[in-house]
């Protein structure tokens, strides 16, 4: 008993039988099948799989840009389902980052902006602000960059704003789809490094789409993926 309670304190994350279709003009394709899923507070667990076995669908029902067709979320043993869509978008503004392999940034903001912009969403006073995104420029190498607007920087140097914006929160879950692909091999890895101190640091989880084995390799947990079923 006092395992479950556990087991259930550590779970950040649970899907349970939660499925997907998309409707392809003539007809729904199920695109994720009754996938079950706990992810523990903390983990730093990679998602693999083919292109096309819906591993992009996953990650964006686990960061509750998509809602299921069936099936339950739970964050933090809240059941998602019963939110309606702004209570979802408070949660996720508040214990969820994102990033994506194209960055996402905001062209027209420099790198301090960009990084300060969750903050802003989220009410934080200025001056809190300016300290929070100072201090986490700091931490990922930008800090002589913070007035270059992203157009002004390396792929490696914006996928560090992009990795800095979406842990400035300090969320409870990062969501990445690919983070590593088309940039080189050296750049790659410090973004795998910086993610994976700065998920260390702060107690973070990472779910992350991957096909890049030094991500992988630090990774506590493989999840495979295979045609919208978990293997
Ligand atoms: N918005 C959409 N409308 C219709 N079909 C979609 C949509 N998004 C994804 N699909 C289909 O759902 C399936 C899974 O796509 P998804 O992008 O989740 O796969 P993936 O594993 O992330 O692929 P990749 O590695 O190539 O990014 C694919 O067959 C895709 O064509």
């Amino acid at each position: 008993m006092i395992s479950t309670i556990n087991e259930q304190a550590a779970c950040l994350l649970r899907l349970d039988g939660v499925s997907k279709s998309y409707w392809m003009g003539q007809a729904y394709v199920p695109a994720v099948r009754a996938v079950t899923l706990a992810v523990r507070s903390g983990e730093f667990a990679a998602l693999m799989g083919p292109s096309g076995s819906s591993k992009s669908t996953l990650l964006n029902i686990c960061g509750l840009v998509d809602r299921p067709d069936t099936g339950y979320v739970k964050l933090e043993g809240v059941e998602m389902g019963r939110l309606s869509p702004e209570e979802l978008t408070m949660v996720r503004r508040e214990k969820i980052g994102f990033v994506f392999q194209g960055f996402n940034l905001v062209p027209v903001m420099t790198t301090f902006e960009n990084v300060e912009y969750p903050l802003f969403l989220a009410n934080v006073p200025a001056k809190a602000r300016q300290e929070r995104v100072h201090e986490m420029l700091e931490r990922v190498g930008l800090a002589e960059l913070e007035q270059r607007r992203p157009d002004e920087l390396s792929g490696g140097q914006r996928q560090r704003v992009a990795i800095a914006r979406a842990l400035v929160k300090v969320p409870k879950l990062v969501i990445a789809d690919e983070p590593t692909a088309n940039l080189d091999s050296v750049t790659a890895n410090q973004i795998v490094e910086v993610m994976h101190d700065l998920g260390r640091l702060s107690g973070t989880t990472f779910l992350i789409a991957t096909h890049d084995p030094r991500l992988t390799g630090l990774c506590d947990r493989v999840i495979t993926m295979s045609d919208g079923v978990l293997l």
